[in-house]
Parts: C-alpha cells; sequence; structure tokens
C-alpha cells in the first residue's frame, strides 16, 4: 500500500471518480468509501493509490464553498465544491431572464461565491430597456463583462478575470455557455485528454461534471446540470440578505423576523416605494419568495 495524497477531484464518471493528484497527470481513477459524504468535482481529497492509475478516496478535505442543486422533495445535493465565481450568462436572446439572474445572485451571495455578468452575443442589438436592468447590477458590485462568443469579442478581457480561480458559467438554456467554453478552451484535444485517459479501459461514458484547466491559468468547472441551481437550501432570510441593496434596510425593519412582505414597518418595503430600492428588484425578491418550498419559508 502506498501513502497517502492529496488531489484534485475532475471528473465524475459513470465508474469512478477522475482525481488529478497534485505532482502528477494524468488523473487517477478512484473509488469512495461509502460512509463518505457526496465527492463532487473541485472537491479536494485524501487518496491512497491501489496502482499508478487506481486509487480510493479516503477523505474530503474541508470546503470554501459548495453548490448544491435542488433534490427529491425540498432536498439538496451538492454538485461543486470550492468554486470562487459564478459568471451568469446573460444575452438579447433567449430573452434576459431576470428572476433567474437574482436567483443565481441570492444564492452566491450566501454561499461566499462570488459572481459576475457575462452578457453574450453584443453583435446583437440590446434593446436600450434591457441595457438599463443590466447596468443596475455593476452599482451593486457585480462586473459586467459583454462579449461575442461567436465573433470572438472579449474574449481575451474575460480570461483574464478568469486566472487565479474556479469559475462556472450559469445561465439559461441557448445563451451561449458552451460557446463561451469552446472559445476560452479551443484545444479541443486538451478537453479530451482528461476523460479519455480516464476511460479508456471501458466504454466512454456520460460526465456529470468535468473541471477544467484554461490555458490562460485557472479553472473552468463544466456541468450541464449545475447550469441551472435552484434555491436550494437557502432560507427566506438568505434570500432577501441575497439582494445586497436590502441590506442596509434589513436591519431598520420593525421586527426581527420581518418577512419584508406585508409586514408594518418593513424598511425594505418603504425603501421600494420611495424608489430607493429598484422596484422591479423587490418585486422579483417577492416572485423567488414565493417558489420557495414552505418549510424554509416558516418561522
Ligand atoms: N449571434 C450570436 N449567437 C451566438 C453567440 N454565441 C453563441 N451564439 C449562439 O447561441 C446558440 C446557443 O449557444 P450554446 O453555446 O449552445 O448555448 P448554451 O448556453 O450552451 O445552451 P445549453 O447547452 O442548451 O445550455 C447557438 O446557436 C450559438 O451559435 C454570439 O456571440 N452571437
Ligand atoms: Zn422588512
Amino acid at each position: 500500500m502506498s501513502a497517502q495524497r492529496e488531489g484534485l477531484v475532475v471528473a465524475h464518471l459513470g465508474k469512478g471518480i477522475a482525481v488529478e493528484l497534485d505532482d502528477a497527470t494524468p488523473p487517477v481513477l478512484c473509488q469512495t468509501l461509502r460512509k463518505l459524504d457526496t465527492v463532487v468535482v473541485g472537491d479536494r481529497v485524501k487518496l491512497t493509490l491501489s496502482s499508478p492509475e487506481q486509487g480510493r478516496i479516503e477523505a474530503i478535505l474541508p470546503r470554501r464553498s459548495t453548490l448544491f442543486r435542488p433534490a427529491r422533495g425540498n432536498e439538496s445535493r451538492p454538485v461543486a465544491a470550492n468554486l470562487d465565481s459564478v459568471y451568469v450568462v446573460l444575452a438579447v436572446e433567449p430573452a434576459c431572464d431576470f428572476l433567474l439572474l437574482d436567483q443565481y445572485l441570492a444564492v452566491c451571495e450566501n454561499s461566499n461565491i462570488d459572481a459576475d455578468l457575462i452578457l453574450n452575443k453584443i453583435d446583437l442589438p440590446l434593446p436600450a430597456d434591457i441595457d438599463a436592468e443590466l447596468h443596475y447590477y455593476p452599482t451593486l458590485g457585480y462586473r459586467l463583462h459583454p462579449v461575442s462568443a461567436n465573433r470572438q469579442i472579449g474574449i481575451s478581457e474575460l480570461a483574464h478575470t478568469l486566472q487565479n480561480r474556479a469559475s462556472l458559467f450559469a445561465g439559461q438554456s441557448g445563451v451561449g455557455k458552451s460557446s463561451l467554453t469552446n472559445a476560452l478552451l479551443p484545444d479541443k484535444t486538451l478537453r479530451t485528454n482528461t476523460i479519455s485517459a480516464i476511460s479508456k479501459h471501458g466504454r466512454h461514458t456520460t460526465t456529470a461534471a468535468t473541471l477544467y484547466h484554461l490555458p490562460g491559468g485557472g479553472d473552468l468547472i463544466d456541468s450541464p446540470g449545475v447550469a441551472i441551481f435552484g434555491l436550494a437550501g437557502l432560507t427566506e432570510a438568505q434570500l432577501a440578505w441575497g439582494y445586497r441593496e436590502f441590506q442596509p434596510y434589513i436591519a431598520r425593519c420593525r421586527f426581527n423576523d420581518c418577512k419584508h412582505v406585508t409586514d408594518k414597518d418593513c424598511a425594505v418595503r418603504a425603501a421600494a416605494e420611495a424608489g430607493e430600492i429598484p422596484l422591479a428588484r423587490y418585486r422579483r425578491f417577492l416572485k423567488l419568495r414565493e417558489k420557495m418550498p414552505p418549510p424554509s419559508r416558516g418561522g
């Protein structure tokens, strides 16, 4: 038996988990001890090697962030670990879904994950009202990156901001997440090598999520399933906190457990009515609140 090593989980394969050792490539195929919590892409793990290509994961090192996805009922399941940033991708077509955007931002605000906005397809004209709505977000501290994946506009600037961090692209279907990933990882063989090195002994299996090292530095977690992550695990109070401009008002509500809806002397609602908080954002907060599973709305 060899000594314990540490590594990074780079992919979930049908027959095991691909782990990149800190001092070696290609990744090794690992099994996990049954009693371990779910191991996810981005996790740092302790493992022992049974052969140069195979190992067993024995511990998950503490995570600095975890992204959850809703599972059956009110359950949630971790899908990615140790993310630094979520990049919410938007486009003029399909139309900007601001409710989904606010939902992503609220999750990140409560998960120790930074959030940026990417406006893709800037080769297409953007209506003025959408443009104005989008430009409100930088006033809250969210950076907005205008790009075109197809026309290769703004891609090198984007690559620069992705350096030295682990990121994930989120957004509705069709906004161009795959196109952006391809623009940033032009070397297709580099992308597929990771997986084929691991699955060469068996049938090719679809992966739930994969971590890629970007050529300019930084990691990108690509996961079809994570693209639309839900409000899984958030409480109603966390949802309100996820609206950054609400934060200074929340402490001024009369009641500690103010729901910011019809409550007496709610400073958040008052600010929205006075135009200090954009009414559109407050309304979307109310809508998201309605969408939350009942248990997290209680108490
Ligand atoms: N006009 C224009 N179209 C683009 C641009 N980038 C991507 N598209 C197009 O948008 C469509 C959707 O792109 P995808 O990359 O598949 O979008 P996605 O977000 O990965 O979609 P899902 O895989 O369904 O989640 C494709 O037809 C792309 O060619 C762009 O910069 N400009
Ligand atoms: Zn309130």
